[in-house]
């Protein structure tokens, strides 16, 4: 530590999921094994889930999942890392007195070991998890992280209603309906989670479905014109619903014959969006006999959206006693 006006710095570290380093099976395999070991995003019991995870789920899972993400890699890396990291640049074009990183709760860049880093060294570190909607499994895993490694760091739970993130989704809606036309009825498709989950107090569904009717009242939307749905089944159980898949798969019967879907849960587009959605969900869609499934990108780098994180963020510093 050598400039004092550098250890006093405020640091904004936006947190992401994380994502594979290569489309390849041992690289998808390493993600796996630390994303699914996660006792916040597999509650079974250790003993029997991790023998299971090393030797059934990740060999097989990491094939088959590797070539969905080499569907959807680009130049820059893995879509989430590439959007993720371009969302940070311009977060911190919006914030120049704070030093604006994005790091991931698993893999690289790890927040593990940034907090660490960060440890000592007089600096106001604000944890802004990229999740809108505060779940157990995403949210919380980064406070555990947090509580461990750097207590004194705050952190922003959610930002499930927050006015500008409502007015960046709604406005990225109406741009694409601007320029793609507008489907019979609007989805809004969020990651799902196990029903037990919210059984036992995880408000993350409630936020979801809050979050998506704002949307659709800045959108001026009646009731019959959207709905929300949950995709990314993962494991046995009863999960949220409706599904997004056996919703897209039915709509066409009900005359339904070409949606809009956007995915207002995911900050930044991801394989969950770009390969599940927009790929195997419209194919879902036109084999039920439906005409087109139009997808809505993420906010990723929009300059509402950097305006919306950067807002909630300069709030929390601003009121930082
Ligand atoms: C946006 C919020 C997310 C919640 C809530 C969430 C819960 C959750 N996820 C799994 C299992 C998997 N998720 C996977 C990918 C993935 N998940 C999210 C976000 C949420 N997950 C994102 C952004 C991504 C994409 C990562 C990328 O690299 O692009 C995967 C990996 C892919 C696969 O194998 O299908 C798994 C597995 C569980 C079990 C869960 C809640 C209990
Ligand atoms: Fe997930
Ligand atoms: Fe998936």
């Amino acid at each position: 530590m050598t400039d004092s006006t550098q250890a006093a710095r405020d640091v904004l570290l936006l947190a992401n999921l994380g994502t594979p380093s290569a489309p390849t099976a041992s690289a998808v395999s390493r993600y796996l094994a630390e994303f699914l070991s996660d006792p916040r995003v597999v509650q079974l019991p250790r003993l029997f889930w991790l023998p299971l995870l090393r030797l059934v789920v990740l060999p097989l899972r990491s094939r088959k999942v590797s070539h969905n993400y080499a569907a959807v890699w680009m130049d820059g890396g893995s879509p989430l890392e590439v959007h993720t990291r371009r969302l940070a640049a311009a977060v911190q074009e919006q914030m120049p007195g704070v030093h604006v990183e994005h790091v991931m709760r698993y893999g690289e860049p790890a927040l593990t070991r940034r907090l660490r880093e960060l440890r000592g060294q007089g600096a106001r570190v604000l944890v802004l998890p990229l999740y809108p909607q505060y779940s157990t499994t995403t949210t919380a895993s980064v406070g555990d992280v947090v509580a461990r490694e750097l207590p004194d760091a705050r952190m922003v739970d959610d930002y499930h209603v927050d006015p500008a993130w409502v007015q960046a989704v709604a406005g990225s809606i109406r741009t694409h309906w601007e320029r793609h036309g507008r489907g019979d009825r609007l989805l809004f498709s969020f990651h799902g989670i196990p029903q037990r989950l919210v059984d036992q107090g995880d408000p993350y569904e409630r936020q979801c479905l809050a979050g998506a009717r704002a949307i659709a009242t800045a959108l001026e939307l009646p009731d019959d014109a959207w709905q929300a749905t949950f995709q990314s089944r993962f494991g046995g159980g009863k999960w949220l619903s409706p599904a997004t898949d056996a919703t897209v798969r039915a709509l066409p019967a009900e005359g339904v014959k070409r949606i809009d879907v956007a995915c207002p849960g995911f900050a930044a587009d991801c394989l969950e969006t770009l390969e599940e959605i927009a790929m195997q969900n419209a194919g879902f869609f036109r084999e039920a006999g439906g005409d087109e499934l139009s997808y809505i990108p993420c906010l990723n780098d929009d300059p509402a959206h950097a305006r919306a994180i950067a807002g909630i963020a300069t709030r929390e510093f601003d009121a930082w006693r």
